[in-house]
């Protein structure tokens, strides 16, 4: 039986670097490498190489408009020639995203990325951590937002990247951390 370590890709786009502070939190969880998405939407033909060879692809992107950027979305679209040959097909995939509003519509945005998943053929990744939502909770616990389907963080509108708040950020990175571990069993599963 193979003991090979599961390989882990988060790609995102972030406009003004606070969805790039997540990113970077997920990434380190997950032990994986980062790859940006750049302000016209494209990737490096590294970042499409690492994503085919991975076992697990995590998206990111800010929610913009009730939606990923569209930069991202770019992305998405461009891996339509990932999806013609299924080289996605039975990955392990999560996602996150992080907006202004407390709500945001953030969900609309993490749904996509579960549609983009699926049509890759892949297999999503909960969240796994229980909502901090009793009266003593604060803006320092994990899953603040009460997300179940993957993390979400809220950055006021005018708040640097460097002001986010230490509980989104380590949600993020224990989301990565549970993405790494699920690729981990399921890559050993599979070379078995
Ligand atoms: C074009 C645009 C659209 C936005 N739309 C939303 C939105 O729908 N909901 C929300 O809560 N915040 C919205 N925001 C705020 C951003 O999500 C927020 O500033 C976020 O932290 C930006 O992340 P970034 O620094 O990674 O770009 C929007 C910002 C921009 C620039």
């Amino acid at each position: 039986m193979s003991n090979r370590t599961a390989s882990t890709v988060v790609v995102y786009h972030s406009g003004y670097g606070h969805t790039q502070r997540m990113a970077e939190a997920v990434a380190e969880g997950a032990g994986g490498v980062l790859y940006a998405i750049d302000a016209d939407g494209n990737l490096s033909d590294d970042g499409w190489a690492a994503l085919d060879a991975a076992d697990a692809i995590i998206f990111g992107s800010p929610t913009y408009m009730g939606g990923p950027s569209w930069q991202f979305k770019k992305f998405a679209d461009t891996s339509s020639k990932a999806w013609f040959t299924n080289k996605w097909q039975d990955k392990v995939f999560g996602g996150f995203t992080n907006s202004a509003s407390l709500n945001g519509d953030k969900l609309n945005t993490l749904e996509y990325f579960v549609l983009l998943a699926g049509q890759h053929g892949g297999l999503w990744v909960s969240l796994g951590i229980k909502p901090a939502n009793v009266k003593a909770s604060t803006r320092d616990d994990a899953n603040r937002m009460g997300s179940y389907i993957a993390p979400m963080a809220q950055s006021d509108a005018d708040a640097a990247p460097n002001e986010m708040s230490v509980g989104d950020l380590e949600t993020a990175r224990t989301y990565g951390e549970r993405v790494a571990r699920v690729a981990q069993r399921f890559a050993l599963a599979q070379d078995a």
